[in-house]
């Protein structure tokens, strides 16, 4: 059996002996006789032949736009081509952190799918035409061919060539630059993102990180299952909880654990409903789109009210506006809640990709029912205060401990103060490097959280002594009106003594 490598040396030295007749031919007989031998030989040659090749080209189309089907397969073969090419081309990737190899050009690789092989053979075409530019432009244009028995022909066809563009694709998203886009007005800027927060070093309840982990991977994993059900690929998170619980760094985990890039949406900034829609239909899959502190972006309370109102008197509201964009205090946003459901609803819905948006705020209770719904935020995430499970993250992150004889009574105190995981976090950062940094540390918090439970005493006996003062002089108030009513009934009591109306009027009055 002869090896690839020597059958395609064969095979040179018989095309290059077949195109040296060939050439004579062409010289020597008359074009129509060239043409139909041409028919012939070629079908002759596709009786013997065994092989079928398929070419696919770096450019398509008429405004030569890459192929994508030319950079999965790059990439496909670049993941496996590294053993076996002999001629590498070297990249870089992820910032210049890790080195991508990729087989060079005119280059054979061989590769096996449910035990039948196929060849991959890397080239490329020059360009003799010649273009005058300013820019240096490349003439070449690469293609690989993909060689496999007929016999073979609709496993290769179908089932390999969809996995070599899944793989490829599959490979082309991990080593993916990540990124967090942020707009200033109508347009996404963008810079690497790189935070280095994961679930693992979330401090919160395990039991409920897990549901959380296991709700997104489901998510990621689900594309079918959305088609099936025929709902939208999406997903709404809405996360609450006081300052410093960690809303913000679970967005980061989410990203990290998704490998998805995060869109901040800092609604402020976007002019009106339009603007909201072109930069939301801007979102690439694979992303987080994120709107924080939803609260405080937007009256978002009111203005669904304002909304309905504005039907009845619209022509009002277009003069105020005019007079507002006049007097240059239009910076406000215009964006309403109902814009917003709009799109979440609706032509958000018809992007494709998988997509999440999250909402984070502080005060759940002050967000329109409308907007947290489930179907619109289909999960909600209370971050609260630190409890023991989630200090004993942060101890195993920050210091690496695991226990320790301080451990019992810094539960006891969490148990009875409210202590963001931020204010936690704070405390157990090593800031010297003495060697009894752990227990300096586990100190540090200990007095924070006694010196926390002496102010929040401190403060609920304020507020006790206040609310007394309070109700002392609502009962001061209260008896002086009693008194009050008492000398106007008798006033006129002495006025009226017959009647006896007076006294039962004052009565009602006291009762009151
Ligand atoms: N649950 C947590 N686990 C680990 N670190 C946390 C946690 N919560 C807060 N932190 C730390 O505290 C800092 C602030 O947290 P973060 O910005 O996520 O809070 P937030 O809930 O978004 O606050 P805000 O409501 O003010 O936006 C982060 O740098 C993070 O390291
Ligand atoms: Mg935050």
């Amino acid at each position: 059996m002869l090896s690839t490598g020597e059958m395609f040396t064969q095979m040179g030295s018989l095309i290059a002996g077949i195109m040296f007749i060939w050439a004579m031919f062409q010289q020597y007989f008359p074009y129509e006789l060239r043409t139909s031998l041409e028919k012939y030989t070629h079908k002759l040659f596709s009786l013997v032949y065994p092989y079928i090749q398929i070419k696919f080209n770096e450019f398509t189309g008429e405004r030569l736009m890459r192929s994508e089907a030319f950079s999965a397969i790059e990439t496909y073969l670049a993941s496996n081509s590294s053993m076996q090419a002999k001629k590498l081309k070297a990249d870089t990737l992820k910032n210049s952190q890790s080195l991508a190899l990729s087989m060079d050009d005119n280059e054979e690789v061989a590769d096996e799918f449910n035990g039948v092989k196929v060849w991959w053979v890397s080239g490329k075409n020059v360009s003799k035409a010649q273009s005058f530019s300013f820019y240096p432009t490349s003439d070449e244009k690469r293609y690989y061919k993909l060689l496999f028995h007929k016999k073979q022909r609709e496993l290769i066809i179908g089932p390999y060539l969809s996995h070599v563009f899944k793989e490829g694709k599959a490979i082309t998203v991990k080593n993916r630059q990540r990124k967090l886009y942020t707009n200033s007005g109508s347009h996404w800027s963008h810079v690497v993102f790189e935070h280095p927060a994961t679930f693992q070093t979330l401090g919160m309840d395990p039991v409920r990180k897990r549901e959380i982990v296991d709700d997104l991977v489901r998510f990621s994993n689900a594309q079918d299952y959305y088609a099936k059900i025929g709902r939208a690929w999406k997903r709404g998170y809405l996360l609450y909880g006081p300052p410093g619980t960690g809303k913000s760094t679970m967005v980061a985990a989410m990203a990290n654990l998704l490998e998805y890039d995060i869109f901040d949406l800092e609604l402020t900034a976007v002019k009106d409903n339009t603007e909201l829609r072109k930069l939301l239909i801007e979102t690439s899959s694979k992303s987080i789109i994120v709107i924080e502190d939803i609260d405080c972006s937007l009256d978002l309370t009111g203005q669904r009210k304002k909304k309905r109102k504005e039907d009845e008197d619209e022509d009002k509201e277009a003069v105020a506006k005019k007079l507002m964009k006049d007097e240059g205090e239009a910076k406000t946003s215009k964006v309403t809640l109902s814009g917003l459901l709009n799109f979440i609803d609706g032509l958000w819905s018809a992007c494709r990709g998988e997509r999440l948006i999250v909402f984070t705020t502080n005060y759940v209770e002050k967000l329109d029912p409308a907007l947290i719904r489930r179907g619109r935020m289909d999960k909600h995430v209370e971050l609260s205060y630190c409890c023991f499970e989630s200090f004993k993250v942060l101890a195993k992150n920050y210091l690496d401990v695991e226990a320790h004889c301080l451990f019992d009574k810094i539960r006891l105190l969490l148990e009875e103060v409210n202590m963001s995981p931020a204010d936690v976090a704070e405390n157990l950062m090593v800031k010297s490097s003495i060697e009894d940094a752990v227990d300096g540390c586990l100190e540090g918090l200990v007095g924070a959280l006694e010196t926390a439970k002496e102010e929040a005493r401190v403060k609920a006996a304020e507020e006790e002594a206040e609310n007394a003062k309070r109700l002392l002089a609502e009962q001061v108030k209260a008896e002086e009106k009693v008194e009050e009513v008492a000398a106007v009934s008798q006033e006129n009591g002495t006025k009226n003594e017959s009647s006896g109306e007076n006294g039962s009027l004052a009565k009602e009055e006291l009762a009151k």
